[in-house]
């Protein structure tokens, strides 16, 4: 597979994609035109804040199963864009935490003390001692904006300087806040007034975008702004005017609306703003740690396997993906089958979960199935644009959950109906790992769910089974398995045979020709595996 690297990232990660096998090709210093042509044959980008990924460098790259964020933010990934075409967006959540907590506490110090105006002043030969008055912490009110991963570490970090904590952050629930000992506050303009130091750690949305204006910037009268989030989050020329002001005692900013900076930025102008070029994450372990982070997750999806740091499709937590990981597969060519043996145009699709499994979340295993529903119909369908696909469709998706179980310690049944007609396939993992479709509309079968398969539902009369035999014969057509059951003595039977090869048109006709063959269905899995 081919990897685009279009930003510079540690060596450890691209090593580890080398020694897997894949071309990794650096692209650093293409310019926009060349890494449009770059990408046209690239499986996956990887990417920090200085690439934007958009519509037409999605377009550009046919191929691209992944965009890897090596990194945290994605705001300049079009993630919206990437789900319409099936591409996969997963960024690096936890490797530069810590980097960006310490770099904010940094700041904090920096600003307070006005460290960097000491520094310029004594380099230019000038003994400020007199001119310099900082602010302590201590017993200060600390403001987070954004009580998430990051938030949370500089809180408790600048709260063991003994700073009262405040945050603002509508979907952290106070539970979580009582633990860390933050006050939750209900609005952003209450932690700004309450607060001597605010310190933003929100992504950058639609919700978020220039919310700190020159308003809110009002509230925090005589105290310190920390943004080592992102640079679009704030009125950059109202920070500096409150600054330069005196409304707000100092600033320190590493993130900015344009980057690289514009010279002309009214931030760099103002005395006691203090900047960094976006270094918040610039330590040698965050580095190595987002690369391998990254790489991993692209492997992932070049294995099929779960890309746990998925931001557009669901995603499972390490704890429970052990569990869940076998029905990934399983509800997928379940998906496949049902829909297969339906024929035609999918009204609703019930996917449901017996047994263990009922306990899990199932988000991933769902969003299999309904890519497994919608292979046949869309090429373009996985498990990130599936639940899209059946919106835009308008298919009913349900799923249900029950403890009870009957025969199978877990089973996953996937139900697919056109409003007429309905076709269930259920699909189980036995102990030794063999992933088996265990039923099909009801009839216990054991089929295993790769490569061709052929469901014919017959009437149960002595010679059929042999009859069948011999047409794949005569076809040349070799049986790997069979499973044959019936709902009553010579009533009607369901025949599921594995076959080594893909059967024609032809056999398929001359088992319709005899009487005794109510329906052959010719099931492809093409699972490659
Ligand atoms: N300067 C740098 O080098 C770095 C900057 N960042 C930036 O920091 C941001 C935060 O990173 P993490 O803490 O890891 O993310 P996170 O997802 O763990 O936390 C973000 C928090 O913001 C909250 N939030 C979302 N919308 C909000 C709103 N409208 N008002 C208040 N709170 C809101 C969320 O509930 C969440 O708790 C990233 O999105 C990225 O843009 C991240 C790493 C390095
Ligand atoms: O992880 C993030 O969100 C960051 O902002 C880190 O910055 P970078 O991607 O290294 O430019």
């Amino acid at each position: 597979m081919n990897v685009v690297v279009t930003d510079a990232v540690d060596d450890a990660g691209l090593a580890r994609l080398r020694q897997a096998g894949h071309d990794v090709e650096l692209a650093t210093d293409a310019d926009r035109e060349e890494l449009l042509e770059l990408v046209a044959d690239a499986h996956a980008l990887i990417v920090r804040s200085g690439t934007t990924v958009d519509e037409e460098l999605l377009d550009a790259a046919p191929e691209l199963a992944i965009v890897g964020r090596a990194g945290i933010g994605v705001d300049n990934i079009d993630v919206e864009a990437a789900t319409d075409r099936g591409v996969i967006v997963a960024n690096a959540p936890e490797s530069n935490v810590r980097a960006t907590a310490e770099h904010t506490v940094a700041l904090a110090f920096a600003t307070a003390r006005k460290i960097p105006q000491g520094h310029m002043q004594l380099k230019d030969g000038y003994w400020a001692k007199g001119d310099i008055l900082g602010s302590e912490f201590n017993g200060k009110t600390l403001g987070v904006v954004g009580l998430g991963r990051i938030g949370q570490e500089v809180a408790k970090r600048l709260g063991n300087l003994e700073m009262d904590l405040v945050a603002y952050d509508p979907y952290l629930s106070e539970e979580r806040a009582r633990q860390l000992g933050v006050e939750l506050v209900d609005d952003i303009e209450t932690c700004f007034a309450q607060a001597d130091f605010v310190t933003l750690h929100t992504p950058r949305t639609a919700e978020t975008d220039s919310f700190v204006d020159e308003e809110l910037l009002a509230e925090l009268e005589d105290g310190y702004l920390i943004n080592c989030a992102r640079g679009g989050l704030i009125d950059e020329a109202a920070l500096a005017e409150a600054v330069d002001d005196g409304i707000l005692y100092g600033a320190a900013v590493d993130v900015f609306e344009t980057e690289p900076v514009e010279p002309d930025n009214p931030l760099l102008k103002a005395e006691n703003v203090i900047v960094t070029p976006h270094i918040a994450a610039s330590t040698e372990s965050a580095k190595q740690n987002v690369s391998i982070s990254i790489a991993d997750q692209i492997l992932s999806a070049f294995d099929g396997d779960i890309v746990t740091n998925a931001v557009n499709a669901p995603s499972a937590g390490e704890a429970v993906y052990p569990t869940i990981r076998p029905y990934v597969k399983i509800a997928e060519t379940a998906g496949k089958v049902a829909m297969q043996l339906l024929g035609g145009h999918v009204e609703s699709v019930e996917i449901t979960y017996t047994g263990d499994i009922a306990d899990e979340n199932v988000d991933v295993v769902t969003a299999s199935a309904l890519q497994g529903v919608f292979s046949p119909l869309e090429w373009q369908a996985n498990a990130i644009n599936a639940e899209r696909i059946a919106e835009e469709r308008g298919v009913d998706v349900t799923e249900s959950k029950t403890r009870q179980v009957e025969d199978f310690n877990n089973l996953v049944t996937v139900e697919v109906s056109d409003g007429d007609h309905s076709v269930s396939v259920e699909g189980t993992q036995f102990d030794d790992d063999d992933p088996r479709i265990v039923r099909i509309q009801g009839y216990r079968v054991e089929a295993i769910p790769h490569g061709h398969m052929l469901v014919v539902r017959n009437r149960d009369e002595p010679g059929v089974i042999g009859f069948i035999g011999s047409v794949m014969g005569e076809y040349d057509i070799n049986i790997a398995g069979m499973f044959n059951n019936r709902e009553s003595r010579g009533g009607e039977a369901l025949t599921v045979y594995n076959l080594d090869s893909a059967p024609g048109e032809e056999l398929l006709e001359e088992l319709a020709a005899d009487d005794r063959i109510i329906e052959t269905t010719h099931i492809s899995l093409n699972n490659g595996d």
